[in-house]
This record gives C-alpha cells, structure tokens and sequence, in this order.
C-alpha cells in the first residue's frame, strides 16, 4: 500500500484498530493527514469512512461499547492518552456534521456560544470573533443584518455554513465534515465546495464524501476504504485515474459500491 505519512503529517495514525462490542469496523489503518490539505475518505456504505473520521478527535468516546486500539497523534500528543483535555482537543480539531444543526438560538448566539463556554466574556471580543467566523465561513454579507433573528430560518446551505462557522469561532486547527453536503442542493453544495477549497489555506480539512465527483473536484489526498480496511491512499489525481489497487479502480469507476 502507498504510504502518505511524512513530515507535513498533521495526525498521524499507526495500527488503528476500533471495535463496536465484538465488530470489528477498522483494521490495522496507518495513515497520516497533511496539514493544510484536505484530504477525502471514499468506500461503499459500512466501510468504516464515518467511524474513522470520528476517531481523529475521539467523538467515538461518545458511543458505548467501542474499544479503539492502536495510535493517533496530533501535533506529536497521542491523543488517546486518558489524561488528555478531550474538550481541548475537540475544540483544535472540530467537527460539521451531515445534517445542518444549529442550535435553536440567534444565528450570533449560534456563534458565540463556544468561545462564551471557553470564558470569551467581552462583548467586542465576541463580536469580533462572530463577525470574523461568517465572515470565513463566507455566510456574513448574507446575514449582517439578522445576526439576532433565529438560526432556524435560515436556508440549509446557509444553516451548514453557519455550523461552519461556529467550528471556526472555536479557531481550529482540524475540522472534520462528515457529508457535510449530502442535505444540501447543487447550489448550495457547491458554495460549501468553494468555501472547502479557500478554507484550507488556513486549516486542515477532512471529508467523508459518497460523491466521487466531490472528492476529485476539492481533495488533495483520497483514501479509499473497503469493510474496515484502508485499501489505498495518495493524491486524489493518481487515486482517480491510476490507481494501484484493483478494488480501488473499480470502486472509482462505480463498478460497485
Ligand atoms: N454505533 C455503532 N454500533 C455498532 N456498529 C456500528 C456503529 N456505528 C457504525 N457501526 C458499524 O460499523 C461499520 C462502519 O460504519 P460507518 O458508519 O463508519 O461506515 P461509513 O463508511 O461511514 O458508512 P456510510 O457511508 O453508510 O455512512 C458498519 O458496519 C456499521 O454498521
């Protein structure tokens, strides 16, 4: 198997190995994420892309029975280390989810609510965070105006890059999107694809796409998942058109899956 891991890794992850109760949904993953990159994970359905994504900031902790062998590190800290500040790491690397889920609160609330919870007290400090995160998150000219009418009634592409914005009120260094457009139209889906492709000038992104098209049009770096196990990895560009893996090339050309 190609090997991406170099020193532009910003989580690196050696003989990963995650358990629900006695299923075992990942199998020996080494991989690395380069920093500023983003890098797309693909497979068929159950192939474990969802369950990987959440074991890079240990939401996986949240679900009962799931036992997590081997090693991921961030920035050199093994981040499952039980004395680690998960809520500090959670806030480095965030997460934006398939399903638009602001709070039921103002679209400013919405973005202000992390930095008040990490002690953000000063209302021109927040206002300033608020304004630069819309602004990021290239959803502020549309709402400037009702920064404090509900989240609620705004569009779904808009309520997704409002979760986009609230990760990065939290100034991240990670985000992880989990089908962050799978909700979403074409419209919508792809201004949430350029907002991707200028973000990463900044941040480190990484996405679980079904859509093969998604992946080739904004990743740098594929890897491609099949039941558990990381078949293959490397840039996007070889990953599509000459990969090294039999299952990979019919997976990209949809013979399956
Ligand atoms: N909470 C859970 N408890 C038990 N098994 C789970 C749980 N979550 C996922 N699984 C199983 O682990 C495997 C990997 O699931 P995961 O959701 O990571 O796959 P995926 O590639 O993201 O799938 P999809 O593309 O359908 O979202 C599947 O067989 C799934 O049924």
């Amino acid at each position: 198997m190609s090997d991406v891991r170099n020193s532009n890794a910003i989580i690196e992850v050696k003989d990963l190995n995650l358990y629900y109760g006695d299923f075992q949904a990942l199998k020996n993953i080494d991989t690395g994420i380069e920093k500023n990159r983003v890098s797309a994970l693909i497979g068929p359905s159950g192939c474990g892309k969802s369950t990987f994504l959440r074991t890079l900031n240990r939401m996986n902790d949240l679900i009962s029975g799931v036992t997590t062998k081997g090693e991921v590190t961030f920035e050199g800290r093994q981040i499952y280390d039980p004395d680690l500040d998960v809520v500090a790491l959670r806030r480095k690397i965030g997460m934006v989810f398939q399903k638009p889920n602001p709070f039921p609160k103002s679209i400013y609330e919405n973005v202000a609510y992390g930095p008040k919870r990490s002690g953000v007290k000063n209302r021109k400090d927040l206002d300033q965070i608020v304004e630069e995160s819309l602004k990021e998150a290239a959803l502020w000219e549309e709402v400037k105006d009702r920064l404090h009418k509900s989240a609620l009634g705004l569009s779904g592409g808009q309520q997704q890059r409002l979760c986009i914005a609230r990760a990065l009120a939290m100034k991240p260094q990670v985000l992880l999107m989990d089908e962050p457009t799978s909700a979403l139209d074409p419209i919508a889906t792809n201004r949430i694809e350029e907002l991707i492709t200028q973000l990463k000038k900044d941040y480190t992104i990484v996405i679980v796409t079904h859509s093969m098209h998604q992946a080739a049009r904004i990743s740098d770096k594929t890897s491609f998942f099949l039941m558990g196990e990381l078949i293959e990895q490397g840039d996007t560009n070889k990953i599509f058109t000459t990969p090294e893996d039999q299952r990979t090339e019919d997976y990209v050309t949809g013979r399956f899956g």
